[in-house]
C-alpha cells in the first residue's frame, strides 16, 4: 500500500461524509490526478474501499498540497507524504480555500481535466476568481459557498450514472417550477466501460434563507419555553410554515409527474415494496438489536402493502425529504438536494416511486424536530406531551396544504402511507446508530407510536 493510500486510510472513516462507519475494511486501493498545479495544487483521488461483508464503496477525495505545514489549516491536515526533497504535506482541499477556486474556473471553460469534465449548464453566470467556503454540518457530501452567489456539493460517493440531484434539478428548470435553487453546472467523472460517476453539481446559492429544520425546533424551543401552553397558542407556532411546505412539495411532485415519466403501479409494485421494507428491516436489525421488539408488528404492516388496493402513481420523487433538505426565502420554501438516501444504491434512486415516501419522509421530520431536545431528558413526561402535540399539528398542517395543492387526499388510516414512515423509521434508526447513536431513541421510539396505530 502506498503511503498516501495509509494515510487515506486512516483519515476517512473519521470524516463525516465516510458512511460505512462501523464496517470492517478488507481492502483498499486509491488512484489520483492533479486537476490543478499552481500553489497550492489541487489533485483528486479515487478511493476504492472494500469490506469484509463483500461489499465495495468508491469515495471522491480532493486534496491540496503545500511544501510545508500551513498551521492555519491544521484542522484540515490528512497527512505527510515522503519525498525526494523531504516531505509533501496533503491537506482536505474543501476546506483550503485557496484550493477552490480552479472548481468554478473549470466549469466556466467547460473543460476536460484527465477524465474529469466540466458541463456549465449555460443559463445564469457562474462566478470566477472567487474562493468558496465549506458549510458546516451534518451532511452527507461536502459544499462550498461562493461569494453567496453559487454553491458547489460534491458528492463523496461516487457511483456510474447521472446523480438524480442534477437529473431532477435539471428536469424541474424545465417545468419552471419556483421551489428549487437553479442549475448551474456539474462535473462527471469517466468510468472504465461505464457510465461517468457524478461528482458534483453548482446551483445558486439561496442567500437569507434559513433551513426548515432550524425553523421547526425553535418553534418547538418556544413551545418547552412555555410548558403551560399548547403548541397554537405559543408565539413560534409552526403550522402555517408546515402548510406552505406542503402545498411546496405538491408543487414539486405535481411538476416531476408532468416532466418525467409516470406509472400506474401494478399488483407486483405492492408485492416488491413490501419485500424491500421486509429486506431492510432484515438487515437493520442485524445493525440496531433495539429493533427486535417491533419486528413482528413491522412485519405485519408491510404485509399490509402487499395487499392494500390504495391507488399510486409510480414516478420521480425526491427520496429522501426532511426538514434539513428545505430553505425557508423572504418569498417561500425551496427543496434542496433531490439524491434521494445516500446509503441506496443509485440506479434504485432513479426508479419511479411514490410521492408518499416523501410525505412520510416530511411526517417524521416533525417527530424528529418535536423530540429531539428529549433526548438529554427522556424522563420529562410533560415536554413529551407537547412534543407529540407539536409534531400532530404541524404533520397535519403539512399534509392540509398537500392535499389542496395537489388534490391527493392524505390520510392518517393509509396502510401504505403508515408502512412508508415506518419504513423510514427503521433505515433512521440504522442512520442514527452509525451516526448519532445518542439520537437512536428517536427512531426506535417513533416505531413504538407507528406499529401501536397511534
Ligand atoms: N442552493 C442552496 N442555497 C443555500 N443553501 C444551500 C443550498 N443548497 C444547500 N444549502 C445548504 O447546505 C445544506 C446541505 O445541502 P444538501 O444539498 O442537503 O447536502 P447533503 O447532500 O450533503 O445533505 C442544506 O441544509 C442547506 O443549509
Ligand atoms: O441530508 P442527508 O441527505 O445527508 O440525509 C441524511 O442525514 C440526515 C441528518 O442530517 C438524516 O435525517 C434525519 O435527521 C434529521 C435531523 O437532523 C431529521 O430532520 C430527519 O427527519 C431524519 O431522517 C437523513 O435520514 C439521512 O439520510
Amino acid at each position: 500500500m502506498s503511503a498516501l493510500t495509509e494515510i487515506l486510510a486512516d483519515w476517512m472513516p473519521g470524516q463525516r461524509w465516510f458512511g460505512s462507519k462501523g464496517r470492517e475494511w478488507a481492502g483498499v486501493t486509491e488512484e489520483g490526478f492533479f486537476l490543478d498545479q499552481s500553489d497550492p495544487a489541487l489533485s483528486v483521488h479515487r478511493v476504492r474501499v472494500s469490506y469484509t461483508d463483500g461489499a465495495t464503496e468508491t469515495y471522491l477525495v480532493p486534496l491540496s498540497w503545500r511544501n510545508a505545514p500551513a498551521e492555519e489549516l491544521s484542522s484540515a491536515f490528512v497527512g505527510a507524504v515522503p519525498s525526494a526533497s523531504g516531505s509533501n504535506y496533503a491537506y482536505d482541499a474543501m476546506r483550503d480555500r485557496d484550493a477552490t477556486v480552479p472548481w468554478l474556473t473549470h466549469l466556466v471553460a467547460a473543460s476536460t481535466v484527465g477524465p474529469m469534465h466540466f458541463h456549465p449548464a449555460g443559463v445564469a453566470y457562474i462566478p470566477e476568481g472567487v474562493p468558496g467556503d465549506i458549510i458546516s454540518g451534518e451532511q452527507s457530501n461536502t459544499s462550498l459557498v461562493y461569494g453567496e452567489s453559487a454553491i458547489l456539493k460534491l458528492f463523496r460517493r461516487l457511483e456510474p450514472g447521472l446523480n438524480p440531484d442534477v437529473e431532477i434539478h435539471d428536469a424541474l428548470r424545465q417545468a419552471d417550477n419556483q421551489h428549487i435553487a437553479p442549475l448551474l453546472g456539474h462535473i462527471e467523472i469517466d468510468e472504465p466501460g461505464q457510465e461517468p460517476s457524478t461528482v458534483a453539481m453548482l446551483q445558486t446559492f439561496v442567500a437569507n434563507a434559513s433551513d426548515g429544520w432550524r425553523l421547526a425546533t425553535s418553534s418547538v424551543r418556544d413551545l418547552y419555553a412555555e410548558a403551560d401552553l399548547h403548541a397554537d397558542e405559543v408565539g413560534g407556532d409552526f403550522a402555517g410554515e408546515s402548510e406552505r411546505l406542503g402545498e411546496a412539495t405538491a408543487s414539486v411532485h405535481t411538476d416531476l409527474a408532468r416532466v418525467l415519466p409516470t406509472e400506474t403501479a401494478d399488483r407486483d409494485w405492492y408485492t416488491a415494496v413490501a419485500e424491500q421494507m421486509g429486506a431492510r428491516l432484515e438487515a437493520a436489525l442485524a445493525i440496531v438489536p433495539g429493533l427486535t421488539e417491533h419486528a413482528e408488528a413491522l412485519r405485519a404492516l408491510y404485509a399490509a402493502v402487499a395487499t392494500t388496493d390504495e391507488p399510486v402513481v409510480r414516478q420521480r420523487v425526491h427520496g429522501d425529504l426532511h426538514l434539513g433538505q428545505v430553505l425557508r426565502t423572504t418569498t417561500g420554501w425551496i427543496v434542496l438536494d433531490f439524491e434521494g438516501e445516500p446509503a441506496r444504491p443509485l440506479a434504485s434512486r432513479r426508479e419511479l416511486d411514490t410521492p408518499l415516501r416523501d410525505v412520510a419522509g416530511m411526517l417524521r421530520s416533525f417527530d424528529y424536530a418535536s423530540r429531539h431536545m428529549l433526548v438529554e431528558q427522556p424522563e420529562d413526561q410533560q415536554r413529551a406531551y407537547r412534543a407529540h402535540e407539536w409534531a400532530e399539528r404541524n404533520r397535519e398542517a403539512f399534509c392540509a396544504g398537500y392535499s389542496a395543492a395537489s388534490g391527493i387526499t392524505l390520510s392518517s388510516e393509509s396502510a401504505l402511507l403508515r408502512a412508508f414512515e415506518a419504513d423510514k423509521a427503521v433505515y433512521e434508526c440504522v442512520y442514527e446508530a452509525r451516526n448519532r447513536p445518542n439520537w437512536l431513541m428517536i427512531p426506535l421510539s417513533s416505531l413504538s407510536r407507528l406499529t401501536a396505530g397511534d
